[in-house]
């Protein structure tokens, strides 16, 4: 679904690339990112989304969900509605309450005014923010901005919905309440970045373990799970088995 093919990035002409002739095909359905710190993940999807261009390569959508982005041309945002991107570090915008801020993003991505309205209000409920929608995001509790990112990635309803580790800094409660709503709230084809794999057999139908810029481990929860013996933690420990096997003790 989302292709990278022979992509090299560097943040900078010196830097040794995070990404060297990175290969890699999402497939359809709901996946996992796994990795360790400085594996190369946000790296990755900035560069799926378009915040960034690969010095070499191509990232491509699938030919059902969105045009082909090379080194040779220079980014351009992708169409309205394609993808619906949530960074790891959510902003509030100042002056705005939190429903002008998803509706905002909706604009940014081509809608209609009366359109971003509806949908906006829609979202904020389902997520349960019906209380806050005229605040100001800047009031917002950490969890409840992490609510908001997701609206403002979802209200114009993308095809591809692309989280990184929308569970980062929650606490388990939190975290628990926010897969339910990923879990629930989209039918869009799903890539996420997390730390968390607790849940993973509930929620994603692909794992893909990126080390040092490269896919080192892929297939699917149960068979990740099963990595490790059966017991409480298992898919941390399956992902301590999968680090270890890279030469890696964590
Ligand atoms: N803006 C930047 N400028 C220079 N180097 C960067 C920048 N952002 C990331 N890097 C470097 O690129 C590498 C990959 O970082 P990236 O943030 O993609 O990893 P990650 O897997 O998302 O890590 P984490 O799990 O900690 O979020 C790291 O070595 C990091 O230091």
């Amino acid at each position: 679904m989302l292709r990278f093919e022979d992509v090299t990035y560097s943040y900078a002409r010196r830097r040794a690339p995070v990404l060297r002739n990175f290969t890699y095909e999402f497939p359809s359905g709901r996946s996992v990112l796994l990795g360790p710190n400085g594996a190369g993940k946000s790296t990755l999807m900035s560069l799926a989304v378009g915040w960034r261009t690969p010095q070499a390569g191509t990232v491509s959508l699938g030919p059902d969900v969105g045009p082909k982005r090379s080194a040779s041309r220079r980014a351009h945002a992708l169409a309205p509605g394609t993808v619906g991107f949530m960074p790891q570090d959510i902003r509030h915008l100042p002056g705005l309450t939190v429903i002008e801020q998803v509706r905002y993003a909706g604009w940014l991505k081509g809608m209609r005014q009366r359109d971003t309205e509806a949908k906006s209000r829609e979202l904020l409920c389902r997520l349960g923010l019906e209380d806050k929608m005229a605040d100001s995001a800047k009031n917002l509790s950490g969890g409840q901005l992490r609510r908001m990112g997701l609206a403002m990635a979802m209200v114009h309803e993308p095809k591809v919905l692309i989280l990184d580790e929308p569970t980062a800094g929650l606490d388990p409660a939190q975290r628990s309440n926010f897969r339910e709503l990923i879990a629930q709230v989209s039918d869009s084809e799903m890539i996420i970045s997390t730390h968390q794999v607790d849940d993973i057999q509930a929620i994603y139908s692909n794992v893909a373990v990126l080390l040092s810029g490269q896919v080192v481990w892929e297939g699917t929860p149960r068979e990740f799970v099963s990595l490790a013996p059966e017991g409480p933690h298992q898919a941390e420990l399956a992902f301590k088995v999968v680090m270890k096997q890279e030469g890696l003790s964590e």
